[in-house]
């Protein structure tokens, strides 16, 4: 988490990936079902939790806060739910490692409580906006310390909370749900409606634990002064991380993958309609449907890829997917432009800047705009790329090494931790060639 060794990657050339690709748990699900059991009544059981360091801190902070937390074996969690009003405070700052949604979601969750919180993060959390969660939580009669904006964020106990109608000024599922988190303290009904509709998941966990809650894509409407109903959740594989080898496989000549019961909630998929636009091949096999979620076998094949204008529509579908993005389009034939993605500049990394600074170093011709990028497709050369410590800048420039003209040396890429765990042995066992610097 904070302050981890720097961990260097070579990502050498190499030939058709092949396989099945069981791909970890979803990371935005195993965040919510950990805070929704902890504040539920009654013990929870969770299957395929991320066993990531962003869902762990999320874990060890409800932990601090008095809630017993049970793993009995990897991916499993048992939770003993301590009710709506039964955390207790922590003298300690609460830890949430490099994690934007376990902040912001902790926020609007601990505003509603009787004792005061610190909620600290890494060096790259320690850098994001929080504004967008502290000012809204305020108007419901919150009392958030932040410095200039940023964390640390001293959330202040025992105020009483209303609800209150919010349009939110960018697509954002952390600051819904951590004003419907709020909501669930507060006096009245809390509202929010989103410019574009972002991932469900907090409305229909909470629906799922027995909370009346109204939604429809871009409006979530709830109440205050109910309970939580303590539940078993099943976290599907995470589309976020099968999003590595989709375009690995794409761009390879001569791949198939499987990648089995990843989630396909719609709000999630947006990579996979941007790569089929770009002339992927990609089908989804065996669907059926996962705790109130849909999930499937993903199948992808090698296809020549041709550049793009990316529909606008997809960006909020696809977020984290960008940095994988750009790599299918520094391959792909022709232009591709992305434009209405400026929100990728405050995630881990500037996720534009970092990426247009990777692929230029690998000779790739790709211009900066404000909220996005434009690039021309062509060869991938050999280099040196640094990641930033953002694991999915990390992993798109693995994908990249794949067919560059010679090896890729990927910098800083410990974080990779915080969401896919076991990346390399994972992507190895399907025929990269990626290894650790010496
Ligand atoms: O709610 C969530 O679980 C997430 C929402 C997205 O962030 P924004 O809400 O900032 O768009 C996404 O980038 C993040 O990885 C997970
Ligand atoms: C942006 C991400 O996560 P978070 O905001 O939770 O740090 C991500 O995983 O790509």
């Amino acid at each position: 988490m904070s302050g981890v060794q720097r961990l260097d990657w070579i990502s050498h050339p190499a030939g058709a990936l092949h396989g099945d690709v069981v791909v970890p748990g979803d990371k935005s699900v195993s965040h919510r079902s950990m805070m929704l059991s902890a504040i539920a009544e009654g013990t929870s059981h969770i299957r395929g939790f991320l066993e990531g360091e962003d869902t762990r801190a999320t874990a060890a902070v409800l932990a601090q806060l008095g809630v017993s937390i049970e793993s009995p074996s990897a991916g499993e969690r048992v939770v003993r739910g301590v009710g709506l009003h039964g955390l207790r405070g922590s003298s300690k700052p609460l830890d949430c490692g490099n994690a934007g949604t376990g902040m912001r979601l902790l926020t609007g969750l601990l505003a509603g409580q009787a004792f005061d919180s610190t909620l600290i993060g890494d060096e790259s959390l320690s850098k994001r906006p929080m504004r967008r969660v502290t000012d809204p939580l305020t108007k419901m009669g919150a009392q958030i310390d932040t410095l200039d904006g940023l964390p640390p964020l001293h959330v202040h106990g025992g105020k009483t909370l209303h609800g209150i109608r919010y349009e939110l000024p960018v697509a954002s599922a952390q600051i819904k749900s951590a004003l419907l988190l709020a909501g669930l303290y507060a006096k009245g009904i809390t509202e929010v409606i989103e410019p574009h509709p972002t991932r469900d998941y907090t409305e229909r966990m909470l629906a799922a634990f027995g909370w009346p809650i109204e939604f429809s894509p871009g409006r979530a409407k709830l109440e205050g002064g109910h309970r939580l109903k303590a539940t078993g959740v099943v976290v599907p594989a995470d589309f976020s991380s099968a999003a590595f080898f989709l375009v690995a496989a794409s761009i390879v000549p001569g791949s198939i993958v499987r990648l089995p019961a990843v989630g396909l909630n719609p709000r999630r998929t947006g990579l996979l309609e941007a790569l089929r636009l770009m002339g992927a091949d990609i089908q989804i096999e065996k669907q059926s449907e996962s705790g109130g979620e849909k999930v499937g076998d993903i199948v992808v094949r090698h296809a020549p890829l041709h550049g793009i204008e990316l529909p606008e529509t997809l960006v909020p579908d696809m977020i984290d997917e960008f940095p994988a993005l750009f790599v299918a389009a520094a391959i792909a034939k022709g232009r591709t432009i992305v434009r209405g993605a400026a929100e990728l500049r405050v995630k881990e990394s500037d996720r534009i800047a970092t990426m247009a600074a990777g692929l230029r170093a690998l000779g790739v011709r790709i211009e900066e705009t404000p909220d996005g990028a434009i690039i021309d497709g062509g060869a991938i050369e050999a280099g040196a790329v640094d990641s930033h410590g953002d694991h999915r800048i990390a992993m798109s420039f693995a994908a990249a090494g794949l067919v560059a003209k010679g090896e890729v040396v990927i910098r800083d890429c410990a974080n990779v931790a915080t969401s896919f765990p076991g990346f390399l042995e994972l992507a190895n066992s399907c025929g990269f060639a990626l290894g650790l610097a010496p």
